[in-house]
Protein backbone atom coordinates (compact mmCIF):
# COMPACT_ATOMS: atom_id res chain seq x y z
CA UNK A 1 0.00 0.00 0.00
CA UNK A 2 2.23 2.44 0.68
CA UNK A 3 4.23 2.34 -2.70
CA UNK A 4 3.69 5.59 -3.17
CA UNK A 5 5.99 6.96 -0.53
CA UNK A 6 9.08 4.19 -1.44
CA UNK A 7 9.82 6.73 -4.48
CA UNK A 8 10.93 9.18 -1.15
CA UNK A 9 12.40 12.00 -3.61
CA UNK A 10 8.27 12.13 -5.79
CA UNK A 11 8.36 16.48 -3.94
CA UNK A 12 4.49 16.88 -5.29
CA UNK A 13 1.73 14.92 -3.62
CA UNK A 14 -1.39 16.72 -4.70
CA UNK A 15 -3.10 13.44 -4.26
CA UNK A 16 -5.56 13.36 -0.82
CA UNK A 17 -4.52 10.99 1.50
CA UNK A 18 -7.50 8.43 2.29
CA UNK A 19 -8.64 5.62 4.22
CA UNK A 20 -11.54 4.90 1.11
CA UNK A 21 -10.13 4.31 -2.57
CA UNK A 22 -6.51 4.98 -2.42
CA UNK A 23 -5.81 8.83 -4.00
CA UNK A 24 -9.03 8.14 -6.69
CA UNK A 25 -11.79 9.85 -6.58
CA UNK A 26 -15.12 10.07 -8.36
CA UNK A 27 -17.39 12.55 -9.00
CA UNK A 28 -21.05 11.51 -7.57
CA UNK A 29 -23.84 11.13 -10.58
CA UNK A 30 -27.08 11.87 -10.92
CA UNK A 31 -27.91 8.82 -12.54
CA UNK A 32 -26.72 6.40 -10.18
CA UNK A 33 -28.04 8.32 -7.07
CA UNK A 34 -32.01 7.76 -9.49
CA UNK A 35 -31.18 4.16 -9.31
CA UNK A 36 -30.74 4.56 -5.94
CA UNK A 37 -33.85 5.65 -5.04
CA UNK A 38 -34.97 3.09 -7.36
CA UNK A 39 -33.63 0.38 -5.19
CA UNK A 40 -35.00 1.95 -1.78
CA UNK A 41 -38.75 2.60 -2.80
CA UNK A 42 -38.72 -1.48 -4.26
CA UNK A 43 -37.06 -2.34 -1.04
CA UNK A 44 -39.76 -0.84 0.96
CA UNK A 45 -42.67 -2.20 -1.49
CA UNK A 46 -41.79 -6.01 -1.53
CA UNK A 47 -43.06 -8.05 1.22
CA UNK A 48 -41.48 -11.21 0.53
CA UNK A 49 -38.50 -12.70 -0.63
CA UNK A 50 -36.44 -15.72 -0.32
CA UNK A 51 -33.17 -13.98 -0.93
CA UNK A 52 -31.53 -11.00 0.34
CA UNK A 53 -32.26 -8.35 -1.84
CA UNK A 54 -29.00 -7.20 -2.13
CA UNK A 55 -28.24 -10.54 -3.98
CA UNK A 56 -31.12 -9.78 -6.56
CA UNK A 57 -29.08 -6.12 -6.83
CA UNK A 58 -25.71 -8.21 -7.64
CA UNK A 59 -26.93 -11.90 -9.37
CA UNK A 60 -26.87 -10.56 -13.07
CA UNK A 61 -22.40 -10.52 -12.05
CA UNK A 62 -22.03 -12.10 -9.46
CA UNK A 63 -23.39 -15.71 -8.59
CA UNK A 64 -24.87 -16.65 -5.92
CA UNK A 65 -23.08 -19.99 -4.56
CA UNK A 66 -20.24 -18.59 -2.28
CA UNK A 67 -16.96 -20.25 -3.17
CA UNK A 68 -15.24 -18.69 0.71
CA UNK A 69 -15.16 -22.32 2.26
CA UNK A 70 -12.95 -23.38 -1.09
CA UNK A 71 -10.19 -20.96 0.33
CA UNK A 72 -7.44 -20.84 2.71
CA UNK A 73 -6.51 -17.17 3.93
CA UNK A 74 -2.93 -16.78 3.34
CA UNK A 75 -2.66 -13.15 4.37
CA UNK A 76 -4.04 -9.66 4.08
CA UNK A 77 -2.69 -7.86 0.43
CA UNK A 78 -4.11 -4.25 0.60
CA UNK A 79 -7.36 -2.20 1.67
CA UNK A 80 -8.78 -0.34 -0.70
CA UNK A 81 -12.02 2.13 -0.88
CA UNK A 82 -14.55 -0.72 -0.57
CA UNK A 83 -12.75 -3.61 0.96
CA UNK A 84 -9.71 -5.93 0.79
CA UNK A 85 -7.77 -7.59 -1.32
CA UNK A 86 -6.15 -10.78 -0.14
CA UNK A 87 -4.08 -13.77 -1.17
CA UNK A 88 -5.83 -16.72 -1.03
CA UNK A 89 -4.61 -20.53 -1.78
CA UNK A 90 -6.82 -22.51 -3.09
CA UNK A 91 -7.83 -25.34 -0.44
CA UNK A 92 -8.67 -28.10 -2.65
CA UNK A 93 -5.93 -27.31 -5.11
CA UNK A 94 -3.43 -27.04 -1.94
CA UNK A 95 -4.52 -30.24 -0.92
CA UNK A 96 -4.27 -32.23 -4.04
CA UNK A 97 -0.68 -30.97 -4.36
CA UNK A 98 0.32 -31.77 -1.25
CA UNK A 99 -0.57 -35.34 -1.95
CA UNK A 100 1.25 -35.90 -5.41
CA UNK A 101 4.39 -33.90 -3.70
CA UNK A 102 3.38 -36.66 -0.83
CA UNK A 103 7.07 -38.15 0.50
CA UNK A 104 8.90 -35.20 -1.45
CA UNK A 105 10.86 -33.28 1.25
CA UNK A 106 11.83 -30.49 -0.94
CA UNK A 107 9.57 -27.43 0.27
CA UNK A 108 10.79 -25.04 -2.15
CA UNK A 109 9.02 -26.66 -5.08
CA UNK A 110 5.77 -27.30 -2.77
CA UNK A 111 5.55 -23.79 -2.16
CA UNK A 112 6.43 -22.71 -6.01
CA UNK A 113 3.27 -24.59 -7.31
CA UNK A 114 0.77 -23.69 -4.67
CA UNK A 115 -2.62 -22.46 -6.52
CA UNK A 116 -2.68 -19.06 -4.97
CA UNK A 117 -4.97 -15.71 -6.25
CA UNK A 118 -6.01 -12.84 -5.29
CA UNK A 119 -9.82 -12.01 -3.75
CA UNK A 120 -10.78 -8.88 -3.41
CA UNK A 121 -13.63 -8.50 -0.99
CA UNK A 122 -16.22 -5.55 -1.20
CA UNK A 123 -18.87 -4.26 1.13
CA UNK A 124 -22.25 -4.17 -0.55
CA UNK A 125 -23.32 -1.68 1.72
CA UNK A 126 -20.86 0.52 0.71
CA UNK A 127 -21.27 -0.45 -2.82
CA UNK A 128 -25.00 0.70 -2.45
CA UNK A 129 -24.58 3.51 -0.49
CA UNK A 130 -21.58 5.15 -2.78
CA UNK A 131 -24.24 4.50 -5.60
CA UNK A 132 -21.83 2.31 -7.24
CA UNK A 133 -23.91 -0.70 -7.82
CA UNK A 134 -23.16 0.11 -12.01
CA UNK A 135 -19.70 0.71 -11.35
CA UNK A 136 -18.76 -2.58 -9.85
CA UNK A 137 -20.69 -4.70 -12.53
CA UNK A 138 -18.97 -2.45 -15.23
CA UNK A 139 -15.02 -3.12 -13.42
CA UNK A 140 -16.80 -7.21 -13.11
CA UNK A 141 -17.69 -7.11 -17.07
CA UNK A 142 -14.49 -5.03 -18.35
CA UNK A 143 -11.79 -7.49 -16.51
CA UNK A 144 -13.81 -10.21 -17.41
CA UNK A 145 -13.56 -9.08 -21.22
CA UNK A 146 -10.19 -8.01 -21.59
CA UNK A 147 -8.12 -9.97 -18.67
CA UNK A 148 -7.06 -12.32 -21.76
CA UNK A 149 -4.33 -9.69 -22.32
CA UNK A 150 -0.59 -10.68 -21.03
CA UNK A 151 -0.88 -7.17 -19.55
CA UNK A 152 -3.85 -7.08 -17.71
CA UNK A 153 -4.66 -9.04 -14.69
CA UNK A 154 -7.00 -12.04 -15.38
CA UNK A 155 -10.42 -12.83 -13.43
CA UNK A 156 -11.33 -16.20 -12.51
CA UNK A 157 -14.72 -16.00 -11.04
CA UNK A 158 -17.11 -13.35 -9.02
CA UNK A 159 -19.61 -14.31 -6.12
CA UNK A 160 -21.18 -13.07 -3.89
CA UNK A 161 -22.49 -14.10 -0.08
CA UNK A 162 -25.02 -12.17 2.16
CA UNK A 163 -23.14 -8.53 2.77
CA UNK A 164 -20.08 -8.90 0.18
CA UNK A 165 -19.04 -9.65 -3.14
CA UNK A 166 -15.82 -11.54 -4.23
CA UNK A 167 -13.65 -11.13 -6.98
CA UNK A 168 -10.69 -13.77 -7.88
CA UNK A 169 -8.33 -13.07 -9.83
CA UNK A 170 -4.54 -14.55 -10.67
CA UNK A 171 -1.91 -13.56 -8.06
CA UNK A 172 0.29 -11.21 -9.32
CA UNK A 173 3.21 -12.06 -6.61
CA UNK A 174 5.79 -9.01 -7.31
CA UNK A 175 3.79 -6.41 -5.73
CA UNK A 176 3.00 -2.90 -7.14
CA UNK A 177 5.36 -1.03 -9.34
CA UNK A 178 7.49 1.33 -7.27
CA UNK A 179 7.38 -1.01 -4.25
CA UNK A 180 9.87 -3.11 -6.07
CA UNK A 181 12.12 -1.22 -8.31
CA UNK A 182 13.45 2.52 -7.12
CA UNK A 183 15.82 3.36 -10.07
CA UNK A 184 14.82 2.34 -13.40
CA UNK A 185 16.94 1.95 -16.70
CA UNK A 186 16.16 3.53 -20.01
CA UNK A 187 15.97 -0.07 -21.33
CA UNK A 188 13.89 -1.05 -18.83
CA UNK A 189 11.46 1.77 -19.01
CA UNK A 190 11.42 1.00 -23.01
CA UNK A 191 9.69 -2.03 -22.02
CA UNK A 192 7.46 -1.23 -19.15
CA UNK A 193 5.82 1.96 -21.26
CA UNK A 194 5.51 -0.86 -24.23
CA UNK A 195 3.65 -3.43 -21.66
CA UNK A 196 1.41 -0.68 -20.31
CA UNK A 197 0.93 1.20 -23.58
CA UNK A 198 -0.12 -2.01 -25.56
CA UNK A 199 -2.82 -2.72 -22.63
CA UNK A 200 -3.90 0.41 -22.48
CA UNK A 201 -4.41 0.85 -26.44
CA UNK A 202 -6.03 -2.41 -25.90
CA UNK A 203 -8.58 -1.35 -23.59
CA UNK A 204 -9.25 1.56 -25.71
CA UNK A 205 -9.98 -0.15 -29.18
CA UNK A 206 -12.75 -2.55 -27.20
CA UNK A 207 -14.02 0.81 -26.34
CA UNK A 208 -12.53 1.49 -22.50
CA UNK A 209 -11.17 4.56 -21.22
CA UNK A 210 -9.09 3.13 -17.93
CA UNK A 211 -8.99 6.55 -16.11
CA UNK A 212 -6.55 5.45 -12.97
CA UNK A 213 -3.36 4.70 -14.49
CA UNK A 214 -0.76 5.40 -11.25
CA UNK A 215 1.90 2.91 -10.24
CA UNK A 216 -0.60 1.18 -7.55
CA UNK A 217 -2.09 -0.42 -10.12
CA UNK A 218 0.25 -1.81 -11.97
CA UNK A 219 1.89 -5.04 -10.97
CA UNK A 220 5.19 -6.82 -11.13
CA UNK A 221 4.11 -10.63 -12.62
CA UNK A 222 6.76 -13.25 -11.38
CA UNK A 223 8.95 -13.37 -14.50
CA UNK A 224 8.63 -8.76 -13.45
CA UNK A 225 6.74 -8.27 -16.69
CA UNK A 226 3.83 -5.91 -15.72
CA UNK A 227 0.25 -6.05 -15.56
CA UNK A 228 -2.77 -3.86 -14.88
CA UNK A 229 -4.83 -4.02 -12.57
CA UNK A 230 -8.76 -2.24 -10.71
CA UNK A 231 -10.91 -1.57 -13.34
CA UNK A 232 -12.95 0.86 -10.84
CA UNK A 233 -12.46 3.83 -12.63
CA UNK A 234 -12.91 2.41 -16.34
CA UNK A 235 -15.88 3.30 -18.35
CA UNK A 236 -17.35 1.80 -22.02
CA UNK A 237 -16.23 4.74 -24.08
CA UNK A 238 -15.95 3.53 -27.83
CA UNK A 239 -12.94 5.39 -29.37
CA UNK A 240 -13.16 8.79 -30.46
CA UNK A 241 -16.16 9.84 -28.32
CA UNK A 242 -15.38 11.77 -25.08
CA UNK A 243 -16.73 12.16 -22.00
CA UNK A 244 -16.96 14.30 -19.10
CA UNK A 245 -16.95 12.46 -15.33
CA UNK A 246 -14.09 14.26 -13.07
CA UNK A 247 -12.47 11.53 -11.86
CA UNK A 248 -8.78 9.50 -11.39
CA UNK A 249 -5.78 10.56 -9.51
CA UNK A 250 -5.06 13.59 -8.85
CA UNK A 251 -1.04 13.42 -9.94
CA UNK A 252 -1.93 11.66 -12.53
CA UNK A 253 -5.19 13.20 -14.14
CA UNK A 254 -4.46 15.60 -17.64
CA UNK A 255 -5.48 19.08 -17.38
CA UNK A 256 -8.62 18.49 -19.64
CA UNK A 257 -9.95 16.98 -16.64
CA UNK A 258 -8.63 19.16 -14.19
CA UNK A 259 -10.45 21.93 -16.19
CA UNK A 260 -13.37 19.77 -16.22
CA UNK A 261 -13.55 19.81 -19.83
CA UNK A 262 -15.02 16.56 -21.92
CA UNK A 263 -11.75 14.35 -22.46
CA UNK A 264 -11.26 11.33 -24.55
CA UNK A 265 -9.04 7.61 -24.46
CA UNK A 266 -6.11 10.52 -24.71
CA UNK A 267 -6.32 10.96 -21.20
CA UNK A 268 -4.94 7.59 -19.94
CA UNK A 269 -1.79 8.36 -21.65
CA UNK A 270 -1.07 11.91 -20.10
CA UNK A 271 -0.84 9.68 -16.85
CA UNK A 272 1.39 6.99 -18.57
CA UNK A 273 3.04 9.58 -19.50
CA UNK A 274 3.70 11.17 -15.69
CA UNK A 275 4.50 7.42 -14.04
CA UNK A 276 7.04 7.34 -16.77
CA UNK A 277 8.87 10.63 -15.52
CA UNK A 278 8.58 9.18 -12.10
CA UNK A 279 10.60 5.84 -13.58
CA UNK A 280 13.29 8.37 -15.51
CA UNK A 281 13.63 11.05 -12.98
CA UNK A 282 11.63 9.86 -9.37
CA UNK A 283 10.02 13.21 -9.47
CA UNK A 284 6.51 14.03 -11.45
CA UNK A 285 6.06 17.29 -13.28
CA UNK A 286 4.14 19.93 -11.04
CA UNK A 287 0.92 20.40 -13.00
CA UNK A 288 0.06 23.49 -10.12
CA UNK A 289 2.16 26.11 -11.80
CA UNK A 290 -0.22 26.03 -14.64
CA UNK A 291 -3.33 24.67 -13.49
CA UNK A 292 -4.20 26.25 -10.14
CA UNK A 293 -6.88 24.05 -8.86
CA UNK A 294 -8.90 25.97 -5.51
CA UNK A 295 -10.57 24.03 -3.38
CA UNK A 296 -13.66 25.14 -1.35
CA UNK A 297 -12.17 25.59 2.34
CA UNK A 298 -13.66 22.19 3.75
CA UNK A 299 -12.22 20.28 0.53
CA UNK A 300 -8.74 20.90 1.24
CA UNK A 301 -6.17 18.16 0.13
CA UNK A 302 -5.23 16.47 3.52
CA UNK A 303 -8.71 16.01 3.63
CA UNK A 304 -10.37 11.87 2.40
CA UNK A 305 -11.25 11.43 -1.29
CA UNK A 306 -14.89 10.92 0.55
CA UNK A 307 -15.39 14.17 1.63
CA UNK A 308 -14.80 14.84 -2.44
CA UNK A 309 -17.14 11.74 -3.49
CA UNK A 310 -19.61 13.59 -1.81
CA UNK A 311 -19.16 17.15 -2.54
CA UNK A 312 -21.69 18.28 -4.91
CA UNK A 313 -21.21 19.73 -8.65
CA UNK A 314 -20.38 23.52 -7.36
CA UNK A 315 -17.65 22.04 -4.44
CA UNK A 316 -15.49 20.64 -7.19
CA UNK A 317 -12.47 21.98 -7.96
CA UNK A 318 -12.15 25.26 -9.68
CA UNK A 319 -9.39 24.97 -12.34
CA UNK A 320 -7.88 28.24 -13.96
CA UNK A 321 -5.05 28.03 -16.38
CA UNK A 322 -2.10 29.55 -17.20
CA UNK A 323 -0.71 29.08 -20.88
CA UNK A 324 2.55 27.00 -21.18
CA UNK A 325 4.55 28.12 -23.49
CA UNK A 326 7.38 25.66 -23.28
CA UNK A 327 6.62 22.25 -22.28
CA UNK A 328 10.32 22.11 -20.81
CA UNK A 329 8.82 24.60 -18.32
CA UNK A 330 6.48 22.07 -17.19
CA UNK A 331 9.29 19.16 -16.63
CA UNK A 332 11.30 18.04 -13.79
CA UNK A 333 14.85 19.97 -14.29
CA UNK A 334 16.48 16.43 -14.11
CA UNK A 335 14.86 15.74 -17.71
CA UNK A 336 17.01 17.72 -19.21
CA UNK A 337 19.72 15.58 -18.86
CA UNK A 338 18.06 12.71 -20.10
CA UNK A 339 18.74 11.41 -23.26
CA UNK A 340 17.17 12.58 -26.33
CA UNK A 341 14.67 9.80 -26.92
CA UNK A 342 13.90 10.42 -22.88
CA UNK A 343 13.09 14.10 -23.38
CA UNK A 344 11.05 12.92 -26.71
CA UNK A 345 8.70 10.15 -25.45
CA UNK A 346 7.86 12.59 -22.54
CA UNK A 347 7.04 15.63 -24.38
CA UNK A 348 5.04 13.99 -26.46
CA UNK A 349 3.05 11.80 -24.04
CA UNK A 350 2.77 15.05 -21.41
CA UNK A 351 1.28 17.00 -24.33
CA UNK A 352 -0.93 19.54 -22.76
CA UNK A 353 -3.20 19.89 -25.52
CA UNK A 354 -5.06 15.77 -25.83
CA UNK A 355 -5.64 16.10 -29.59
CA UNK A 356 -2.09 16.93 -30.01
CA UNK A 357 -0.86 14.38 -27.56
CA UNK A 358 1.32 10.75 -28.40
CA UNK A 359 -2.56 8.49 -28.07
CA UNK A 360 -1.76 5.20 -30.14
CA UNK A 361 0.76 2.36 -30.07
CA UNK A 362 0.99 3.03 -33.30
CA UNK A 363 2.27 6.13 -33.11
CA UNK A 364 4.91 5.19 -29.84
CA UNK A 365 6.07 2.87 -31.99
CA UNK A 366 7.75 5.79 -34.51
CA UNK A 367 9.61 7.74 -32.02
CA UNK A 368 13.46 7.27 -31.54
CA UNK A 369 13.00 5.61 -28.08
CA UNK A 370 11.41 2.22 -29.86
CA UNK A 371 13.77 2.00 -33.31
CA UNK A 372 14.34 -0.98 -33.51
CA UNK A 373 12.32 -2.39 -31.02
CA UNK A 374 8.86 -4.05 -31.53
CA UNK A 375 5.62 -3.18 -29.23
CA UNK A 376 4.56 -6.27 -29.82
CA UNK A 377 2.92 -8.36 -27.14
CA UNK A 378 4.79 -11.56 -28.01
CA UNK A 379 7.93 -9.64 -28.91
CA UNK A 380 7.93 -8.29 -24.94
CA UNK A 381 7.05 -11.63 -23.58
CA UNK A 382 10.38 -12.98 -25.16
CA UNK A 383 12.18 -10.28 -23.28
CA UNK A 384 13.53 -10.88 -19.92
CA UNK A 385 13.42 -7.43 -17.99
CA UNK A 386 15.06 -9.48 -14.46
CA UNK A 387 18.21 -9.64 -17.09
CA UNK A 388 17.96 -5.99 -17.41
CA UNK A 389 17.42 -5.71 -13.80
CA UNK A 390 20.79 -8.11 -12.85
CA UNK A 391 22.74 -6.20 -15.72
CA UNK A 392 21.72 -2.51 -15.17
CA UNK A 393 22.48 -2.96 -11.46
CA UNK A 394 18.80 -2.05 -10.46
CA UNK A 395 18.58 -2.77 -6.20
CA UNK A 396 14.98 -4.76 -5.90
CA UNK A 397 13.09 -4.26 -2.53
CA UNK A 398 11.69 -6.91 -1.02
CA UNK A 399 8.62 -5.56 -0.80
CA UNK A 400 6.92 -9.24 1.26
CA UNK A 401 8.32 -8.79 4.29
CA UNK A 402 5.31 -6.58 5.97
CA UNK A 403 2.96 -8.61 3.80
CA UNK A 404 4.25 -12.17 5.68
CA UNK A 405 4.55 -10.32 9.28
CA UNK A 406 2.39 -12.01 11.44
CA UNK A 407 0.56 -8.87 12.88
CA UNK A 408 -0.64 -8.84 9.04
CA UNK A 409 -1.13 -12.55 8.98
CA UNK A 410 -4.01 -11.98 12.15
CA UNK A 411 -4.89 -8.84 10.54
CA UNK A 412 -6.49 -10.37 7.75
CA UNK A 413 -7.75 -13.60 9.38
CA UNK A 414 -10.01 -11.05 11.63
CA UNK A 415 -10.76 -9.30 8.92
CA UNK A 416 -11.99 -11.99 6.76
CA UNK A 417 -13.67 -13.27 9.83
CA UNK A 418 -15.89 -9.60 9.91
CA UNK A 419 -16.43 -10.26 6.21
N1 LIG B 1 -4.31 -9.71 -8.64
C1 LIG B 1 -3.56 -9.13 -7.71
N2 LIG B 1 -2.38 -9.68 -7.33
C2 LIG B 1 -1.62 -9.09 -6.38
N3 LIG B 1 -1.94 -7.93 -5.77
C3 LIG B 1 -3.08 -7.34 -6.10
C4 LIG B 1 -3.96 -7.90 -7.08
N4 LIG B 1 -5.02 -7.08 -7.21
C5 LIG B 1 -4.83 -6.07 -6.37
N5 LIG B 1 -3.67 -6.20 -5.70
C6 LIG B 1 -3.13 -5.27 -4.69
O1 LIG B 1 -4.19 -4.69 -3.99
C7 LIG B 1 -4.21 -3.27 -4.20
C8 LIG B 1 -5.65 -2.79 -4.22
O2 LIG B 1 -6.33 -3.45 -5.30
P1 LIG B 1 -7.38 -2.69 -6.18
O3 LIG B 1 -6.72 -1.44 -6.69
O4 LIG B 1 -7.97 -3.60 -7.16
O5 LIG B 1 -8.46 -2.35 -5.06
P2 LIG B 1 -9.27 -1.03 -4.84
O6 LIG B 1 -10.25 -1.27 -3.74
O7 LIG B 1 -9.83 -0.59 -6.13
O8 LIG B 1 -8.13 -0.11 -4.35
P3 LIG B 1 -7.99 1.44 -4.50
O9 LIG B 1 -8.95 2.00 -3.56
O10 LIG B 1 -6.58 1.65 -4.07
O11 LIG B 1 -8.14 1.79 -5.94
C9 LIG B 1 -3.43 -3.05 -5.50
O12 LIG B 1 -2.88 -1.77 -5.57
C10 LIG B 1 -2.38 -4.13 -5.38
O13 LIG B 1 -1.34 -3.72 -4.53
Amino acid sequence: MASFWSLGSLNWNLSFSTSGRRHSFKQRQKSSRKSFNTLQYSRRSKTQWHKPLTNAIFSSHFKESSRNSEFHIDHLVAKGAFGVVFRVIDKNAAEKQQHKHGQQENNTDKQSSTPVYALKVLKKSKIISENSIQQIKDEADIQKLCGHHPFIVQQIDLWQNRHNLHILSEYVPNGELFSKIANFSLDLIRIYLAEIALALDFLHNAGIIYRDAKPENILLSADYHLKLTDFGLSKWLKLGLSTKTMCGTFQYMAPEILRGEPYTHSVDWWSLGIIVCQMFVKRSPDIRQFITITLPEHLQPKDSVDNILHSRQEDLPEAINRDLRDIDEFLPEEVAALPHEARDVLKRLLEFDGQKRLHSVRALQKIAMYKDFKIEAKYLLNLRPLDIIKNDNITLFDGDENIRSAENNIEAATLFQNF
